[in-house]
């Protein structure tokens, strides 16, 4: 149990004026009470953390990472994703292990978690290497294998084989530690024959799961698809049915025509927009403010630590709430609510999570902040700084009830440990 005493409670993005000082319970993994502060009758034995100028606000949830991809940080930087995936990325990635796979993991971990972060979902490969760490992180996460056949009918098969496995994995994790979710992967349509895609569609409804898929990252794999099928990524992937019954985290999303949106809208897609990475490799930037005009679900996502290269979530909020003003000329759209919610509680929806908002019965996955921050003074709209000016650095973080970051120390890991790990996984990557 914790009780967190006089707090100014950030859970209303739409109307910030309305956040006020609250006592708020947690019971096991749930939260079970707010109430204004010091009307919170304290249960004995509860864990007390004083809230005294200190704010609390729902954990983000990042829609799109390659989370053992810390260990790459800067290893191949200024190139156009199909050089940057094809000459440096999939050689190095020929060579990746377990154990480079949990050093990289527990790093991304500790990196989100010290910013903010409480979920992921994630699009990777050594899926058993990831739980362990994952798991030993008491962070909650949604988890796909990537998919790649590269339209090789040998590879299909293998590729199909290892899915179900990967399959039979994240669900025998998910009914030890409910934080451990799964999803298919089917990588890109640049990548996978429609048959892998389809077989991935079927998993994904069959199992109840959502499907992690990269579309329309680059004008370049659109001619590609074109040229191959007469069709658009979208159109494409719709014509096979992929899109039907399912939910879908479409990361990216950069260039999609009219008739590409449409089908985004019927099929109600979740977008998870990596502003920071599309930057990076140079793909362009996604039209966001047509999205949201379309009541188009958009998430937020950083992709791995080779295109980003951080995985702090903040980042992509501001980039987000201010690329898509600029590109416009425009300084009234993507506005901090949306921004804000797109991380939290558009995020929980496109993995159906119970989190992403401060309510009773909703999971206890939370974050403080330390209001005497540079970045959060003066203390007064401290929802416009969470858009726009904070540095990321939170204080105490909260997953499924239980404290993970304790004044801004990992309580789940020992951070030297985890440090020296990745220096040496590194070091196994690129030699
Ligand atoms: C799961 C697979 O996705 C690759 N990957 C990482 N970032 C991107 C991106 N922006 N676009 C496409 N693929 C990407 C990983 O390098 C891995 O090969
Ligand atoms: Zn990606």
């Amino acid at each position: 149990m914790i009780a967190i005493k006089n707090i100014l409670l950030l859970n209303n993005f739409e109307e910030p004026q309305k956040c006020k000082k609250s006592d708020i319970l947690i019971e096991n993994n749930l939260i079970t009470k707010i109430c204004n502060a010091g009307d919170l009758k304290i249960p004995e034995g509860a864990t007390i953390i004083d809230g005294t100028k200190k704010a609390i606000m729902p954990g983000l949830i990042n829609t799109h990472t390659h989370i053992p991809m810390t260990i790459f940080r800067g290893v191949a930087d200024d190139l156009p994703l199909m050089d940057w995936l094809g000459n440096h990325i999939w050689p190095l990635e020929a060579k990746l292990d377990e154990e480079i796979i949990h050093a990289g993991t527990m790093l991304g971990c500790m990196e989100m978690i010290k910013t903010g972060t409480v979920a992921f979902n994630d699009m990777y490969f050594f899926t058993d290497s990831i739980i362990k760490a994952v798991e030993s992180v008491n962070m909650r996460c949604t988890l796909s294998y990537g998919l790649i056949d590269l339209c090789d009918e040998e590879k299909r098969e293998s590729e199909m084989n290892s899915q179900k496995d990967v399959l039979n994995s994240l669900e025998k994790a998910h009914n030890k530690n409910e934080l451990i979710n799964a999803a298919v992967g089917p990588h890109a349509p640049y990548t996978c024959s429609a048959e892998l895609l389809q077989h991935a569609h079927d998993l994904a409804k069959e199992h109840n799961v959502p499907m992690n898929i990269h579309m329309n990252e680059t004008e370049d794999e659109i001619k590609q698809i074109k040229e191959k099928t007469g069709l658009r990524p979208f159109e494409f992937l719709n014509s096979l049915g992929v899109f039907d019954d399912i939910n879908v985290v479409a990361a990216h999303c950069v260039h999609v025509s009219e008739n590409e949106m449409k089908i985004l809208k019927d099929k109600n897609i979740y977008v998870s927009h990596n502003p920071l990475s599309n930057l990076k490799l140079g793909s362009g930037i996604a039209p966001i403010p047509t999205y949201l005009k379309n009541n188009i679900n958009v998430t937020l996502g950083t992709d791995g630590c080779a295109s980003n290269n951080n995985l702090n979530l903040f980042e992509s909020i501001k980039a987000c709430a201010t690329i898509h003003k600029g590109v416009q000329q425009d300084s009234t759209v993507v506005k901090v609510s949306e921004v804000l919610n797109m991380a939290t509680k558009n995020a929980s929806k496109a993995l159906n999570y119970n989190s992403g908002e401060i309510k009773e019965g909703m999971w206890a996955d939370l974050v403080i902040l330390d209001l005497k921050n540079p970045t959060l003074i003066p203390n007064k709209n401290i929802v416009s700084h969470l858009a726009y000016s904070f540095n990321g650095v939170v204080e105490t973080v909260i997953i499924n009830g239980k404290i993970v970051l304790e004044d801004g120390k990992m309580t789940t890991m020992d951070e030297d440990k985890v440090y020296e790990k990745a220096e040496e996984a590194y070091l196994n990557l690129v030699n």
